[in-house]
């Protein structure tokens, strides 16, 4: 490794000595990172994936006591295998990964383009569960000489599930150092113009391609338990908020746009009204033709593919609906890479 010491020092002191320890400086870094995803489709693969994912205890709140031995003797031998197939149906065959992972990585490539000038910042990214792991990230980043980095949980809006439990990984992994670097974390950016206008432009262009137009347009994000809002998670209002922008600069009259919250998990209620819930009843009510859109999440996945694109379809047509779109999340798309520059850049101030 070569000494890498302040130019001032080296003046100060002339040629080191042999045993001086090296210590590497002047990079900034910044690490992108997204929720997680299993490495395969297969039952260990999921296992493994979901074991990690629910022993979290942000993401699980119940005492140890009472959730592990539901966990470990049911949800861990039922789920990996149901969740696998699903997995299987909007896997990235091309690459042998989910469309999440190949939507981060693409992600960090185009902003590692977008900031290549600057030459003293280096991108990366990690998951919270899976691979590569956030502490691998950091110390590689660490490694490269990044006195400074930004963190940035890639999600809109935040929750103590997915934006705190990012951080937690980030700030546990630095406690490990002895040379910590100085750190930033990119704050939630739901009511960002920046982020309002990508989402409102994507919509605009995804409905200027349909030959129908739709009646109501949901925006449906990932819901938490009511009990985790009632813990003062500011996620639901922040949702709320991200709509009541969208609604407000694509200057349609209240009520077209709607909000649902999506994929319940486990017994609790969770933050209404529920997606599937909503989807069944508006035909009953006369709207047959929809479109959704799922404004919280950076990347399309599971939750977005699978439920929303593919098992809302469905509900909806069960029900008498009969045209039916999703509008894809903004992905590495130009308008989502503007996104997540303007907030790396806002954050980098002062540092490049
Ligand atoms: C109590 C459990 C869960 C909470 C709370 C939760 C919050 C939450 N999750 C996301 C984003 C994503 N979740 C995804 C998958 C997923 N989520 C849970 C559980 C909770 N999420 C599970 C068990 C799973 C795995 C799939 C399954 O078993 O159903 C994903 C998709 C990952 C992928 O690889 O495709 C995302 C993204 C948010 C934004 C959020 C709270 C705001
Ligand atoms: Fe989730
Ligand atoms: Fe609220």
């Amino acid at each position: 490794m070569p000494q890498m010491i302040e130019p001032e020092q080296a003046k100060a002191v002339g040629p080191l000595p042999a045993d001086h320890p090296t210590v590497k400086i002047h990079k900034v870094g910044v690490l992108l990172v997204n929720l997680g995803t299993p490495d395969g489709t297969d039952f260990k693969s999921m296992r493994r994936y979901l074991q990690e994912f629910l022993t979290d205890k942000r993401v699980i709140e119940w005492p140890k006591a009472l959730w592990y031995p539901i966990l470990y003797g049911i949800v861990l031998n039922t789920r990996p295998g149901k969740v696998g197939k699903a997995y299987a149906e909007i896997w990235n065959n091309e690459l042998d990964e989910s469309y999440l992972r190949t939507y981060t990585r693409s992600q960090s490539d185009k902003l590692g383009e977008a900031l290549k000038s600057h030459e003293n910042v280096i991108v990366d990214w990690a998951m919270r569960y899976g691979k590569p792991s956030i502490d691998e990230k950091i110390t590689a980043l660490r490694d490269q000489g990044c006195d400074r980095i930004v963190a940035f949980p890639l999600y809109p809006h935040y929750a103590a599930a997915t934006t705190a439990t990012v951080n937690d990984k980030v700030f546990e992994s630095l406690m490990k150092t002895r040379f910590m670097p100085a750190l930033r974390t990119v704050p939630s950016y739901h009511d960002e113009p920046v982020f309002i206008e990508a989402i409102a432009q994507s919509i605009e262009n995804h409905l200027a391609g349909l030959d129908w137009e739709p009646e109501r347009v949901i925006a449906s994000y990932h819901g938490i338990p009511l009990s985790y809002f009632k813990k003062g998670d500011p996620y639901h209002c922040q949702c709320l908020k991200t709509s009541r922008l969208l609604e407000e600069r694509l200057g349609w009259e209240k009520g077209k746009l709607m909000t649902t919250f999506q994929s319940r998990f486990g017994p609790e209620e969770w933050l209404q009204p529920y997606f599937d819930e909503t989807i069944a009843a508006l035909p009953k009510q006369g709207i047959t033709k929809v479109a959704t859109i799922n404004p919280g999440f950076v990347s399309d996945c599971l939750e977005t593919l699978e439920e929303i694109a593919g098992e809302g379809a469905e509900i909806f047509e069960e029900n008498g609906g009969h045209h039916y779109t999703h509008i894809p999340c903004l992905n590495d798309s130009e308008g989502g890479m503007r996104v997540i520059e303007t907030m790396v850049r806002r954050e980098l101030q002062g540092w490049i």
